[in-house]
């Protein structure tokens, strides 16, 4: 079986394509992949890494507003058309899937007009725009939440949840902490601005280090690549304490999620996707500078069920912070009760979902 896949940009389009991949490498030895993304979204980085083979289009994204560089991006997506076509006549798919992230625009466009069976896989409640424009040309629309059913045309949703919910499951909590430098006898918590890291996050956490270094737990605090040198000077200034880790970015997120207590986090799905099939309790600070609020409105279908608190970033503050991650992770009942809360919402088997709503495509196309 040949599988054609795309999605890029952020991490949240990326590894759901790469779980989905790792799952029917499971169920299938034969099977051949081809991810095809940009040079400059983090999939060029990160699915090479993962082994499987990469082609790069030239595409950005489309600007909501009347502008001159949507001219140029129409321009553009008929270009990353023609050169996708070109990709898969070469590679002969029998499935295109696309998570998201404008890439997958021309890429599974592309695979429509050729007569492939296509799914896209929409991992937020509210769907980006280049979701939307493919619904009318795909065969299938794979759905996270029961919030984004209404989106799309009826008839080709299916719900599955987000298959990196799968691939995180079963790791080695003590290797993860280990890996990272924390101490696997101690309670620890997760910090991170989502796959790109956050600044208003950075900012209130920069502010809460003298008052977590006397604190019981240790804190593992993901940056994102691009804030990394600055919040590593800053830290230097404020005396780094010992308990606190400092890192850019981390590729072995599922061992390192595997031995978290607590997550601090923006509402990204796909990392939301993770917490609760882990059922990891979280503190969520979405981020409002998304397509319609939609992480206000993935971080509320956790908080609205005790799995995570809301923490918008207009209330952000150090104090606001480490008031709640205490409030949090030194009452056991708490973490108890919202671990349950977490799973609940959990989709543990969504990559398998996938696989078969995609066998059952193939079969029936
Ligand atoms: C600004 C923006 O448009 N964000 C969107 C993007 O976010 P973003 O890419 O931040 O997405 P998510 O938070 O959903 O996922 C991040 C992914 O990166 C991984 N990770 C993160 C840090 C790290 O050091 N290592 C690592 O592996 C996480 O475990 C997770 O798998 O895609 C999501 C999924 O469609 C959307 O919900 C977000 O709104």
């Amino acid at each position: 079986m040949k599988i054609a896949l795309s999605g890029g940009g952020t991490g949240g389009h990326i590894y759901p394509a790469l779980a989905l991949i790792r799952e029917i490498q499971k169920q299938d030895k034969n099977a051949e992949f081809l991810y095809i993304g940009t040079k400059n979204g983090l999939e060029a980085s990160i699915v090479p890494r993962a082994n499987i083979p990469f082609q790069s289009i030239e595409i950005s994204g489309f600007k909501r507003s009347l502008s001159l560089d949507n001219v140029k991006t129409i321009w553009r997506f008929l270009k990353g058309v023609q050169e996708s076509k070109k990709m898969l006549k070469e590679f002969q798919p029998d499935v295109v899937i696309g998570t998201g992230g404008y890439v997958c625009g021309p890429v599974v466009y592309a695979g429509a007009k050729l007569g492939v069976p296509t799914i896209i896989h929409e991992q937020n409640s509210v769907p980006g725009l280049t979701n939307k424009f493919l619904s009318k040309y795909v065969d299938k629309v794979a759905v996270c939440f029961d919030e984004a059913v209404a989106s799309f045309p009826k008839g080709k949703v299916v719900m599955t949840g987000n298959p990196r919910a799968t691939e995180v499951l079963g790791q080695n909590a003590i290797n993860g902490k280990l890996s990272v430098g924390l101490d696997p006898a101690k309670p620890s918590v997760l910090i991170f601005g989502g796959s790109r890291g956050a600044r208003p996050i950075n900012d209130a956490v920069l502010k809460t280090f003298t008052q977590l270094a006397s604190r019981p737990y240790e804190v593992l605090y993901i940056t994102g690549e691009v804030h990394y040198e600055s919040v590593k000077k800053e830290a230097e200034l404020a005396g780094n304490p010992e308990n606190i880790k400092i890192k850019p970015f981390i590729h072995n997120m599922p061992e390192v999620l595997a031995g978290t207590d607590l997550a601090v986090t923006r509402a990204g799905a796909t990392t939301l996707a993770e917490l609760t099939s882990l059922g990891i309790p979280s503190i969520l600070i979405p981020s409002p500078y998304v397509t319609n609020n939609h992480q206000e409105k993935n971080a509320r279908a956790l908080s609205d069920h005790g799995a995570a608190e809301l923490l918008l970033e207009g209330d952000l503050s150090a104090n606001k912070l480490i008031e709640s991650i205490d409030r949090i992770l030194l009452d056991e009942d708490k973490i108890v009760a919202m671990k349950s809360a977490a799973k609940k919402i959990g989709v543990p088997d969504a990559a398998d979902r996938l696989y078969n709503v995609m066998k059952k495509l193939m079969k029936d196309k």
